[in-house]
């Protein structure tokens, strides 16, 4: 994608998809239960795509029409074995997901994925699932594929969380629908919390008291109609490019802004955004609320490690931000970006600094000097969706044109990124 970043601004009115994270759980939960889910604004992205695969492949009925998604649930030990191993592309959600899901089963199953996946660590989960009685193996106990033979019994488990990860938490949730026991997860660090309002939604016996979380095992689950938020993930991108691009005025409807997710929003307005969330509602447990935002001057800040779970997806493009922002921002607990799509904290850093930022990266945190402007460039998405969508904001802000590659990787996550981006530009 070429991008010309000469004399423009973004101003109007947009929706976003539908929320990558919630629309996984969406087809997950709506094919073990009983009953007919529809689920209205999902996000169809190669990602989401995956999963409904995935389950195609176990036999549940699944129609696509438009935006809107029927599934005829199964039942919780309704799911048939699959004829193929289950891949996952580039979806570590898919694979983190359904692994939970699957070491329930009485049947045996394989999980793959595409050559940024298996390369991703699932020791995450092959550790906790196998702590609860789980016969899941991967390539040395730690990498796709992962093969998931049944077990006899599956326990609950304590699990204190040894990495601030909800695909990780989400995992061992959806094996306690087939354990024994009562699980108590104790997170340290907070994050995304969809599944557990979901899983509740669906009638789990779950309970969330600060940072615990407790849930047994279940008999049946019961399909639901439900709206997908917008993606607050894929809404940063614009928010981003509003705050710095002179004379932008743009609003955002109907954007997810779960406080465990939506992090990215109290740290740009630190910055100095001229943001404001209004009309803000809930729709099936989930926080909605529409997002004004208005070009303006940004400082530096520090981010601390405690706050990375409710952004880590937002890093990349946070990162653009503190490169125009005026003084030091201080990114702080990055590491976990270094097992993403990939390695963000280096990806993003190298395309930044092709531009013309100032970045230094010190073990666990980024340092970035904001300068006055950024140069056009050759930049390399990596096959990564947030890092070419964080590059291709940066590019509009550059004057001149800058190239980026392999760009189509949007599609993972966000495939109408830039048709929603150029209709906002004038
Ligand atoms: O649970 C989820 O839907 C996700 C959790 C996060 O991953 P981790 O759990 O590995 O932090 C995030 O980066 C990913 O995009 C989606
Ligand atoms: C990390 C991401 O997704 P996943 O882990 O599902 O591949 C992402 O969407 O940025």
């Amino acid at each position: 994608m070429i991008i010309d970043g000469s004399k423009c601004k973004l101003v109007g009115k947009i929706k976003v998809p539908g929320d990558k994270s919630i629309s996984h759980r969406a087809v997950i939960l709506g094919s073990i239960a009983k009953g007919l889910t529809v689920i209205e604004n999902i996000l169809i992205s190669e990602d989401v795509i995956k999963t409904i695969d995935a389950f195609k492949n176990m036999g549940v009925n699944i129609e696509i029409m438009d935006e809107k998604v029927l599934i005829k649930g199964v039942g919780i030990h309704g799911l048939k074995k699959p004829n193929t191993p289950i891949y996952c592309g580039n979806s570590g959600t898919t694979m983190r997901l359904l692994s939970g899901l699957l070491v329930g089963q009485k049947f045996s199953s394989i999980l793959t994925g595409d050559d940024s996946l298996v390369k991703r660590p699932m020791d995450r989960i092959i550790i906790p699932l196998s702590k609860m009685g789980a016969n899941i193996k991967g390539v040395k106990n730690k990498y796709p594929p992962l093969s998931i033979k049944p077990t006899n019994i599956l326990t609950s488990i304590c699990y204190k969380m040894p990495v601030a990860s909800a695909q990780v938490k989400s995992s061992i949730l959806l094996a306690t629908l087939y354990a024994k026991g009562t699980t108590k997860i104790i997170e340290n660090k907070i994050t995304r919390d969809h599944t557990e309002r979901m899983l509740k939604l669906f009638g789990a016996n779950i309970r969330c008291k600060g940072n615990e979380i407790l849930m047994d095992s279940e008999n049946e689950l019961y399909g639901k109609k439900l709206y997908i938020p917008g993606d607050i993930s894929s809404a940063a991108y614009f928010i981003v490019a509003a705050l710095l691009i002179k004379g932008s005025h743009i609003i955002i409807e109907d954007v997810g802004i779960n406080p465990t997710r939506a992090g990215i929003l109290s740290i740009l307005k630190k910055m100095g955004g001229n943001i404001i969330v209004f009309n803000e509602r809930e729709i099936n447990c989930e926080p909605i609320g529409d997002i004004e935002v208005k070009y303006s001057k940004l400082r530096g800040i520090t981010i601390e490690e405690d706050e990375i779970g409710k952004l880590i997806d937002e890093v990349p493009i946070i990162a653009v931000a503190a490169t125009l922002a005026e003084g030091r921002t201080i990114i702080k607990g990055v590491n976990e970006l270094k097992y993403k799509e990939s390695n963000r904290i280096k990806t993003i850093t190298e395309g930044l600094s092709n531009m013309g930022a100032y970045i230094k990266i010190l073990p666990d945190r980024m340092i970035i000097e904001g300068v006055q402007e950024l140069k056009p460039a050759f930049l390399n998405s990596y096959d990564d969706h947030r890092i070419a969508m964080a590059l291709s904001i940066a590019a509009l802000t550059a004057k001149g044109s800058s190239h980026i590659n392999k760009s189509e990787c949007i599609n993972i996550s966000y495939p109408e990124f830039y048709t929603t981006l150029f209709k906002l530009l004038q």
